[in-house]
């Protein structure tokens, strides 16, 4: 897969870039192509193409590439005799995206503008626009500071590429399969509503057909009477091949009673303040509007190693699980060294539903490495760092390996617990986790804060920084307000390497308290 770790996407993007060189050079030389590849190679002169990675940064331009090697390229390739004297590759094969791959960035743009409530209107137009939202609790005295934020303005995305209509029908549709029907409805009116501003063009839906689809999806939320005047629309076009199929759909609706009143509404996340916080982790770093807790950062020694250049930590919660950031704790060299080293073991993260099993799942869409400490001098010592720091021992298998993540587009971890669940049965070699230490190997353009979603802290994305937490308490109980989230990452591409500390060869270093709460 190509949209679960946002490097390989940044791999896909150079290629193409060098295809389309190459092809411009075959054309000037006098070269014969044919008429779609020229075509392309003339479009893609928009300075939006001109950075390929910062344009796979972007949920929008990411999405668009793999559609256009879904689409433009896999027919380009059709009609090629001579791919390797024109674009310079001959077997593709291996380049090429998946049906899953397109779906996969469908279901990030989905995701994000569900978590981040970004401006429909705006994604179709290809940039990243945050709705604004008014707390519960604003006064009107608040109104002015509620204005959207349009993120791809403020991190100097390349201007951005337009999701033809077509692509807009589409998103709806992958909505609709995956049962998000408030989801497909917007998009679907959004196709209708392009399809009316914008000169038709070639592989846009039929009109009828995205009047049924909306009245599929307004049947499904229960809003019979819009579903009708959808279905009747769609008979108005007035073709006999699908008039009985709308009949009867149209019949079906007709003396059913709405539910919940005309107007869509947004539904929220089934995670407690998950989307808050991840929204909060975005803005904090846009505007200074979000509340601050009371925070403190002090420079602190925690063993003799940092006698001469004392940490910078600041806490963000002082009772358990107790919280805390350190700032410079890695240098761009060894974060180049980490990325390097778990690149070469990736495979996509899996969650462990209950015991024993491991599954690949959008509650985590990243890429996952496992770097031993032994692996390597740098490793060594990020290891020994972190025994320092919190006065622990660290390695294999009173550590685990650090594990090196990249996320993948959209890509995000839901809340979950560190800590293994209570009825799991420890092993030295899968024993439980008691702290993490997450370090942050990358910027991150905007979004992919780490959140606890219990203890409300939204830590955004400060590269060569590391977040450290409890997962218990002394007496090994699990602490509910550990519960954590990687958020959705919406501009950029998120590293991270966590080292987990366990309980089994920590006894001396961590003694039980004399209560089980403490
Ligand atoms: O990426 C993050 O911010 C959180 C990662 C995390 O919680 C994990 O890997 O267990
Ligand atoms: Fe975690």
């Amino acid at each position: 897969d190509f949209y679960s770790a946002t490097f390989r996407l940044e791999n896909l993007a150079k290629i193409e870039q060098q295809m389309v060189e190459s092809a411009r050079r075959y054309i000037q030389q006098g070269g014969q192509v044919p008429w779609t590849l020229q075509r392309l190679c003339e479009s893609m002169s928009h300075p939006g193409y001109s950075d390929p990675v910062r344009m796979v940064h972007s949920p929008v331009g990411a999405y668009l590439l793999l559609k256009r090697f879904h689409h433009t390229w896999a027919h380009i390739m059709e009609e090629l005799p001579n791919p390797l004297d024109v674009l310079g590759q001959d077997d593709l094969a291996h380049v090429f995206p998946t049906p899953a791959d397109l779906e996969g960035s469908a279901l990030a743009l989905l995701r994000l503008q569900g978590v981040y409530n970004l401006d429909l209107p705006s994604i179709a137009e290809g940039g990243v626009v945050v709705n604004c939202e008014k707390s519960q609790t604003s006064t009107d005295n608040s109104l002015e500071q509620c204005e959207p934020a349009n993120l791809s303005r403020l991190t100097g995305q390349p201007p951005p590429l337009p999701l033809e209509v077509s692509d807009v029908f589409y998103i709806g549709s992958v909505a609709y399969k995956r049962r998000e029907f408030y989801y497909a409805a917007i998009w679907y009116n959004l196709t209708l509503n392009l399809m009316t501003q914008r000169s038709p063009s070639e592989g846009d839906p039929g009109l009828l057909q995205v009047l049924e689809a909306l009245g599929d999806s307004y049947s499904e939320l229960e809003k019979y009477q819009q579903a009708s005047a959808f279905y009747k629309r769609a008979l108005d076009q007035g073709d006999n091949d699908h008039s009985q199929r709308l009949e009867s759909k149209a019949e079906d609706v007709r003396n059913k009673a709405d539910k919940h009143g005309p107007t869509l509404v947004r539904p929220r996340s089934i995670y407690n303040n998950y989307e808050e916080l991840c929204r909060a982790g975005v803005l904090q770093r846009e505007r200074a509007t979000v509340e601050t807790t009371t925070l403190t950062c002090t420079l602190v020694r925690p063993s003799a190693l940092f006698y001469i250049s004392p940490l910078k930590m600041e806490v963000l919660r002082e009772k358990e699980p107790r919280v805390a950031l350190y700032y410079d704790v890695i240098t761009d060299g060894e974060a180049g060294v980490m990325r390097q080293l778990g690149f070469s073991k990736f495979e996509r993260s899996t969650v462990l539903p209950s015991p024993g099993e491991t599954v690949v799942s959008d509650t985590r869409v990243s890429e996952t490495g496992w770097v031993p400490d032994t692996e390597d001098l740098v490793v060594a010592k990020l290891s020994r760092m972190v025994a320092h720091i919190t006065g622990l021992n660290t390695t294999f298998p009173t550590g685990d390996n650090f594990q090196v993540l990249n996320y993948g587009l959209g890509g995000q971890y839901e809340p979950h617990y560190d800590h293994l669940k209570e009825e799991v049965s420890r092993t030295l070699m899968a024993a439980n986790r008691i702290l993490t230490f997450l370090f942050y190997l990358s910027e991150v353009e905007a979004g992919g804060a780490t959140v606890f979603t219990e203890a409300n802290i939204a830590v955004p994305v400060v590269k060569n920084s590391a977040v450290l937490f409890e997962n218990t308490n002394k007496a090994l109980v699990r602490s509910r307000a550990s519960v954590h989230a990687g958020c959705p990452v919406l501009i950029g591409s998120k590293w991270v390497a966590n080292k987990w500390i366990h309980e089994i060869g920590n006894e001396l270093q961590r003694p039980c308290g004399l209560t089980q709460e403490e």
